[in-house]
């Protein structure tokens, strides 16, 4: 017999319409991104941009039942500005990826200017937003999307975000295998950047610091630095870590919307400007960040470090300066 059912509505947990947009959505990270995205029931609004196929993975994921409107951009028809208008949350995978034998600063000649030019929208379009910058090499696209706010008279420290939440999944996923435990349950405190050596994870935080041998701490802190290469290296030349990056990013926008929603102890790293070591010319720094209604609301206190880490972070912080000064430049010296 044929049962009429009443249609329920969906109601949406998050307290705040969320326009989300992400320029590159069509990509190897855009697209299972933008997915997870559309399963997030904070996200109302969300906008998909590519060069080109966002208007396809847009009416794709229309389809699902989901309490958010989806509407792919291209370039056509001012579609970049479209997809920027008020958006509350702007993330950014668009750029190439690594091939094997690359560095992430390699990407920096082709990736820098296609962030300045996706800034200088944003910075027109939703000055207000939380920029997520996931386009390598994070450590220099984080400060020339900066400048280029700067620049423009509308940049907000709170606001601006290098994505390095990858990094602290690797850890977990790494050193549960080690100790043979529930990944879920495993947190490791990375600062630093992204990319190798500016990858520092702080082991001695952990509650193995006194169990882990000095061999297994050496490969478990070069897994962690270099985990992306693992990635590029078994993809053999059709690019890099895709679906764990997504993973990431989605957690990370969420934890950033869950904070601009008002939840108390929300808890990430990620590459932001920091107070850290500005003393010494560092501008930008990963560690651990409350997130808040206005962005970055605190920024901890980096804890105790052994002297190994001591050591990485010097070399760390070497590197770090050097590429956070390359993106200034680009911006600066143009
Ligand atoms: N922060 C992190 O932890 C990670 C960062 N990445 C980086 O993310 C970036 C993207 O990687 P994939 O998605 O694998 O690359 P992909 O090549 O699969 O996708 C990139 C997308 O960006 C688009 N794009 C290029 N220029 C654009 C522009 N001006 N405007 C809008 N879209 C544009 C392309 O059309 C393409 O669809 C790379 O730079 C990669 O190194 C990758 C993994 C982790
Ligand atoms: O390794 C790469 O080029 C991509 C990336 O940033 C990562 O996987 O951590």
């Amino acid at each position: 017999m044929f049962r009429l059912v009443a249609k329920r509505s969906f109601s949406s947990t998050s307290t705040n319409l969320r326009k989300v947009a992400v320029l590159g959505a069509a990509g190897g990270i855009g697209q299972p991104l933008s997915l997870l995205l559309k399963l997030n029931p904070r996200v109302t609004d969300l906008r998909l941009y590519d060069l080109k196929g966002a208007t396809g993975v847009a009416a794709d994921l229309s389809h699902i039942p989901t309490n958010s409107v989806v509407n792919g951009y291209t370039p056509e028809n001012d579609g970049l500005s479209t997809a920027l208008k008020d958006a509350e949350l702007v993330v950014i995978p668009a750029g190439v990826p690594r091939k094997p034998g690359m560095s992430r600063d390699d990407l920096f000649s082709i990736n820098a200017g296609i962030v300045r030019d996706l800034a200088t929208a944003a910075a027109n379009n939703c000055p207000n937003a939380s920029i997520l910058v996931i386009s390598n090499p994070v450590n220099s696209t984080v400060p020339v999307v900066a400048q280029t706010f700067r620049k423009l008279g509308v940049y907000n420290p709170r606001k601006l975000f290098g994505v390095t939440t990858l990094d602290s999944v690797r850890a977990s996923r790494f050193i549960s295998e080690l100790q043979n435990t529930d990944p879920t349950k495993e947190f490791v405190s990375i600062i630093g950047g992204h990319s190798g050596i500016t990858i520092i994870p702080l082991l001695s935080q952990t509650k193995y610091s006194e169990e882990i041998t000095p061999e297994q701490r050496d490969a478990l802190v070069n897994r962690i630095q270099f985990g992306g290469d693992e990635v590029v290296k078994a993809k053999n030349g059709a690019g890099s870590a895709t679906l764990s990056m997504a993973y990431a990013g989605s957690r990370f926008a969420n934890s950033v919307m869950a904070g601009l929603d008002g939840e108390s102890d929300v808890v990430e790293a990620a590459f932001v400007e920091s107070p850290l070591f500005k003393d010494e010319g560092i501008e930008f720094f990963a560690s651990q960040i409350t997130l808040g209604k206005d962005g970055v609301e605190r920024i901890g206190e980096l804890g105790p470090l052994n002297e190994y880490e001591k050591g990485l972070l010097e070399v760390c912080k070497e590197t770090l300066k050097k590429n956070i000064k390359k993106g200034e430049d680009f911006i600066n010296n143009a």
